[in-house]
């Protein structure tokens, strides 16, 4: 036992000088961690003949295994025990490179045949022929055990303290290796995973090195509207920058560099390569890109929703103060908006409007049949003009003028309505005006000449329709002009607004009494079976025209002369032939001693 522990022979200083500049070179050149490894071992293993070497590296199963050891690289040892290494349960006592890893200290095992760490592996151990076995566990910084270098002996012996020396070195030299081709696999793999990344996201990357672009994604080519990268890089960040954003832009890049840091997203506006502008949000941030620092520079186009927002402002403007009235429903025809101007013609506050059906606003003007029109146009055609019969909240009824289109949705269906709307009751109270002024008699209200001649041929039309007859009287006041000369123009006045309600009272439902100028009066008597029936009606107008009328103090009394003519007739008429027949037929009976009238084409005049 004690020669074993009296080691005699150490490892030759130049071929371990020789071994570390080889590994050291390896590593320089970038080879990859198993040539390392085996270069490693290999070179061990030639520091002593019968010498053997295993590097083991430790490997924790993603699946929650225990920790175990994984054959690095190994040299003069047999396939079986390089099998059996490989797997290796990390768990003290379970042989000495396992022992090692679990417990981050070297063991030294001078007598395979002996040592109780080897009493599962002995038999292995002697098939191998190996005697000794002294482990190192390679450590990263931090202490952290990444593997274990052993050299195996054929014959049991003890180290030299100088070999144990080496063999730490030599430790150390694999930890090395090990250490920094996992950063650099760790590295690779990360900037792979930041390429597709970058790749494949909407979103542009652009990176900033020196003032120049250096990286550029897909999207970030689209977005400067560049054919493909080389467009864009080698180019000055800067020249993708608005001028108007120039300071700002520089400002950030700056803060980024100096203090390392990452800016949040602000908005901000580039420029397109073919000087077009882009409104942006955009972020920045250190990388290290290719080894060298960098700044990561993200960038989303918000041409569009910046183009919108303006829209939207642009709406909310013209929707707040347009005079028309804007109100907009669901499809379903709930409010969801209304404004000012809608407030102000309907008189219901916003609040009171939201959520209701604008059934609200209904005055009972419209039949159901207006309604299903209404419908009809609306979900047919998407729209509907016209008039609509409102009430305000105050109960008045108004007109409006509404317009309503549908809003669509991308698969054309149909979501909300808007209804433009004007009220247009003054307006229509305005017409209504013009209307009487141009139809209607200022002075006596009857419908004037132009509304008899209306009147006169709608009558007509209707009464060859029934099979019936018709009746037009001229009728002219008999000395009208001495009640003027005599009393004034306001007691004529008074005479003929008298008279004409008078007269107009006789008639029947249906017949009109127009005033056609002057003291001159036109009446209508339709639906007459025989033409003697006009005879009452003629007589109760003569009666009525005849009739006293006071005024003030005074008795105004006057008579008509009546010029009848009938339709239809033989020949065609027209409603000016029969008013000229009608006329000539009243000249007819002023001739003959007024207060009576003359019926054309008849020869006697019937006194009355
Ligand atoms: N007060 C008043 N007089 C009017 C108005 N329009 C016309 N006149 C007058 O009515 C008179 C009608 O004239 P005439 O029909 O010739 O007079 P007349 O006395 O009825 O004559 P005869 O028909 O032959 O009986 C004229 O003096 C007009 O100036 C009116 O709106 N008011």
């Amino acid at each position: 036992m004690t020669k074993l522990f009296s080691p005699t022979h150490r490892w030759p200083t130049a071929l371990q000088e020789k071994l570390r500049s080889e590994v050291l070179e390896l590593l320089v050149c970038d080879a990859s961690l198993s040539d390392v490894l085996r270069a490693l071992t290999e070179g061990i293993a030639g520091l002593q003949v019968g010498l053997s070497c295993a590097v083991l590296l430790l490997d924790h199963p993603v699946d929650g295994a225990p920790a175990c050891l994984r054959l690095g690289a190994s040299a003069n040892l047999p396939a079986f025990f390089v099998s059996a290494l490989d797997g290796l349960q990390v768990a003290n006592g379970n042989g000495g490179c396992a022992t090692a890893a679990f417990s981050a200290e070297r063991v030294i095992v001078s007598d395979i045949s002996l040592h109780p760490y080897w009493t599962n592996y002995r038999e292995l151990a002697t098939r191998a022929g190996l005697g000794a076995c002294w482990s190192q566990p390679m450590l990263a910084a931090g202490q952290q055990v990444v593997g274990v270098l052993s050299v195996y002996h054929r014959t049991p012996q003890n180290p030299h303290e100088l070999d144990l020396v080496t063999l730490a070195q030599l430790a150390k030299l694999a930890s090395l290796a090990v250490v920094q081709r996992r950063a650099a696999q760790q590295l690779q793999e990360s900037e792979a995973r930041f390429r597709a990344l970058a790749e494949h996201t909407s979103e542009a990357i652009l990176v900033h090195q020196n003032t120049r672009i250096v990286y550029v994604n897909p999207a970030a080519i689209k977005l400067f509207g560049a054919q493909t990268a080389q467009d864009l890089l080698g180019t000055c960040t800067t020249d993708r920058i608005h001028p108007d954003h120039m300071a700002q832009q520089l400002k950030r890049l700056r803060n980024i560099i100096s203090h390392r840091t990452t800016m949040p997203l602000v908005e901000s506006r580039f420029l397109r390569l073919d000087g077009t502008a882009l409104e942006v949000e955009v972020q920045g941030t250190t990388i290290v890109f290719d080894g060298q620092e960098s700044v990561h520079v993200s960038i989303r186009d918000i041409t569009k929703r910046k183009f919108n927002e303006q829209r939207l402002k642009v709406a909310a403007s013209v929707f707040g103060h347009a005079l028309e009235g804007i109100l907009i429903t669901t499809v379903e025809g709930i409010i969801v908006e209304a404004n000012q101007a809608f407030i102000r013609i309907t008189g219901y506050p916003r609040d009171e409007l939201l959520g209701r059906n604008p059934r609200l606003l209904g005055s009972g003007h419209h039949d159901k049949m207006f309604y299903a029109n209404f419908w009809q146009s609306l979900m047919q055609q998407g729209q509907w003009s016209g008039e609509l019969w409102n009430r305000r909240k105050n109960g008045e009824v108004y007109v409006q003028l509404q317009h309503i289109s549908a809003v669509f949705d991308d698969q054309g269906k149909i979501t909300h309505f808007v209804a433009l709307c004007s009220d247009i009751t003054s307006r229509k109270a305005q017409e209504a005006r013009l209307d009487q002024l141009a139809h209607f008699d200022t002075l006596t209200g009857l419908p004037n000449r132009r509304l008899k001649a209306d009147r006169l041929r709608q009558a007509m039309t209707q009464t060859v329709r029934r099979g019936l007859r018709l009746a037009l009287v001229y009728i002219d006041l008999d000395g009208f002009k001495a009640i003027n000369d005599t009393y004034g123009h306001a007691a004529g006045d008074h005479l003929l607004v008298s008279l004409a309600q008078r007269m107009k009272q006789v008639l029947r439902n249906g017949d009109t009494l127009a005033r056609i100028g002057g003291d001159e009066f036109a009446a209508i008597l339709v639906d007459l079976e025989h033409e003697q029936e006009s005879n009452p009606l003629l007589q109760r107008l003569l009666n009525a025209a005849s009739e006293p009328v006071s005024f003030g103090d005074l008795t105004l009394q006057v008579s008509a002369s009546l010029g009848v003519t009938f339709y239809p007739q033989v020949q065609d008429m027209t409603s000016e032939d029969l008013l000229n027949q009608a006329d000539h037929a009243m000249y007819r009976a002023k001739k003959a001693g007024k207060n009576q009238h003359h019926v054309h084409g008849q020869t006697h005049i019937l006194m009355m």
